[in-house]
């Protein structure tokens, strides 16, 4: 990790995706309690199901891991079956809220300006967004992933984000759930590309902004991962599901 004066603490962020009913709300006291113990260099954040959101943000209430959504509409409130909205969320207990994850958009059909007007949202709720930007394999292989990732960039960021706190996570989708990784080279080398677009876009504000790494991150890699330029944390999601992998990746930063 290259850390400058105004580089913020690295985050470490769990998706948990649609994994976890209420017993699992003890890997997340588990991973809570050894923060307190140990308090480490990362903010930690998890982010779990929203039918499991507003009893881990009381089960953390006191604690120093922050909670989080794993989407949220445009809108602060309508007729969107299904949907939850960022008010809701923060509502919930949540501060922070992942956007535009590869799952999202490639079962959603979620476009960069969709993404764009949630992460608009989201801040308007006082939420914290982690924006997710990554290439399919096709689009590595066909040598795109640079231009991919930077268009996601540029198109799913609005314009106005002075000041405003957000993370970028650069997510390869043939990473995820996966066990493959990118080389350290790929990483940083992507890193490097989205960092040159958030200083085109933001100036200083977007020198310090996070980029995470996310895709197979487990606590055999994430040391490596993390010591790369330009890697500000991690989004994990198989990793974060058991208090003890999510604590080594967490350690490792
Ligand atoms: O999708 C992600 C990576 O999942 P892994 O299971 O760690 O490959 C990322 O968003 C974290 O959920």
């Amino acid at each position: 990790m290259t850390v400058s004066l105004t580089t913020p603490r690295p985050l470490i962020a769990g998706n948990w995706k649609m994994f976890g009913l209420e017993a699992s709300l003890d890997e997340a006291r588990a991973v809570a309690a050894a923060v307190a113990q140990a308090p480490p260099a990362a903010r930690v954040a998890i982010c779990p199901p929203a039918t499991l959101l507003h009893r881990m943000a009381d089960a953390l209430s006191g604690e120093s891991v922050i909670v989080g959504g794993q989407d949220c509409h445009a809108a602060p409130q309508g007729a969107y079956t299904g949907d939850i909205s960022a008010p809701m969320l923060a509502d919930a207990g949540a501060t922070l809220v992942i956007l535009g994850h590869s799952e999202r958009r490639g079962s959603y059909d979620e476009t960069c300006e969709e993404v764009s007007a949630k992460v608009l949202a989201a801040l308007a709720a006082g939420l914290e967004p982690v924006i997710c930007l990554g290439e399919t394999l096709a689009q590595r292989e066909a040598g795109q992933a640079e231009p991919i990732v930077t268009g996601q960039a540029r198109n799913s960021l609005p314009d106005d984000l002075s000041g405003q706190a957000f993370a970028v996570a650069y997510e390869p989708v043939w990473a995820i759930g996966t066990g493959l990784t990118p080389t350290i080279a790929d990483i940083a080398a992507i890193h490097a590309a989205i960092r040159a677009v958030l200083v085109e876009r933001f100036g200083d504000h977007g020198a310090s902004v996070p980029i995470l790494y996310g895709g197979s991150v487990k606590p055999e890699n994430a040391a490596e991962i993390l010591a790369t330029p330009e890697v500000g944390g991690a989004l994990v999601g198989g990793a974060s599901l058991k208090a003890k992998d999510f604590l080594a990746i967490i350690a490792a930063a």
